[in-house]
């Protein structure tokens, strides 16, 4: 769990709607493995199942509860927050898979019980010195917006350090678990939502919330710990029939998606090189990939039949054994081009 880069799948349950559409659970969990059963069409119009598995660090079944989900991913970024680490927990998925549920529900989301166990770490003496932030803003159309001070926009640098900073943020001390989730449900109400036809509360920005651990006497940052909502995966593939708005949402949303991807998989593979400027998202999420940091990516999945494209785009995007495969193919290849 010390693992600079953790990928891990949660699934949640069928919901009541889908239960009554007679829609069946399509994804099974076996330790750290998942298979999802793909409803196929042959040729000749006869139908079958095409059985995908994949291999995570964890996976999560349906009956597991957010205690169970944090305990195994943002618990050790806790304690790594206070050895003055720069952590990001961030949920992808499709819309409606459970990214809020799991990150920022208000009363239950990762980002109160990890607050909980900084608050309990905060009464030890040796931390007296120190102060907790948050700071809670958004990525919607490539813009940065203030969720706590009115949506003013805000803008990303680089500091003589080539540390990004977001210049303006505005942040708030607090001193209790009640004090943060009043904090933070102000600036979800600010939040970009706009209506699909999955969720009528769909997420078309990227929310990033975050906890920074200061010395109160210098301001100087001591760790940081950000919680991320990606937007709704499957937005990136707004095309046709929407109209010029939606389109442009989406092709922001897939570029940011895709090159979060690649920092990830910069990251996972100890590259020198991250490519960070390629989003807003990214840029602004530099300090998670360069130096002393850690990440964790909860990949939400809906285990209903008729999501199963979705589920599997969501699963192949967090798939990082692929890329180990395709790598090992073209190594072996090169090898016996050179024998
Ligand atoms: N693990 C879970 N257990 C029980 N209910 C869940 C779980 N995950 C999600 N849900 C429920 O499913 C619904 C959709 O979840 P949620 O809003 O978190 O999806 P989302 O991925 O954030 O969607 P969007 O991108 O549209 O914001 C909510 O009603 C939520 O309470």
């Amino acid at each position: 769990m010390t693992a600079k880069i953790r990928v891990c799948v949660r699934k949640r349950p069928l919901s009541a709607k889908e239960i009554n559409r007679g829609e069946k659970d399509m994804a099974s969990c076996t330790g750290r493995q998942l298979a999802v059963d793909e409803p196929k069409v042959r040729l000749d119009m006869t139908k079958f199942i095409e059985r995908h598995k994949f291999v995570f660090d964890e996976v999560f079944d349906s009956d597991a509860t957010n205690e169970d989900v944090y305990r195994r991913t943002a618990y050790p970024l806790v304690q790594y927050l206070f050895e003055g680490g720069k952590a990001t927990c961030f949920a992808y998925g499709q819309t409606g898979s459970g990214k809020t549920y799991t990150m920022l529900d208000e009363k239950q989301g990762l980002y109160v019980l990890a607050a909980r166990d900084i608050f309990v770490k905060m009464r030890n003496p040796e931390n007296s010195h120190l102060g907790v932030y948050i700071g809670f803003y958004e990525i919607y159309q490539g813009q940065l917006h203030d969720l706590l001070n009115n949506r003013k926009k805000l803008h990303a640098r680089e500091d003589g350090k080539s540390s990004v900073v977001v210049a303006g943020l505005k942040e708030y001390e607090i001193v209790n678990v009640e004090g943060l989730m009043q904090v933070f449900e102000y600036g979800n109400n600010a939040r970009s939502t706009g209506s699909t036809r999955a969720n009528a509360d769909s997420s078309r920005s990227h929310a990033i919330m975050q906890l920074v651990l200061k010395d109160r006497s210098t301001k100087s940052v001591v760790g940081k710990l950000s919680f991320i909502d990606l937007a709704g995966s499957e937005r990136g593939a707004d095309r046709g029939e929407t109209d010029v708005k939606t389109r442009m949402e989406g092709a922001e949303i897939n570029k940011s998606l895709l090159a979060l991807k690649e920092c990830i998989r910069a990251l996972d593979q100890g590259g020198k090189h991250t490519p960070f400027r390629q989003s807003k998202l990214t840029q602004v999420l530099k300090d998670s990939f360069v130096g002393n940091s850690r990440t964790c990516m909860v990949a939400t999945i809906s285990p209903n039949n008729s999501n199963s494209e979705h589920t599997l785009n969501t699963l192949r995007y967090a798939d990082r054994y692929v890329l180990y495969i395709f790598m090992g193919f073209m190594g072996q290849m090169l090898l016996y081009v050179c024998v």
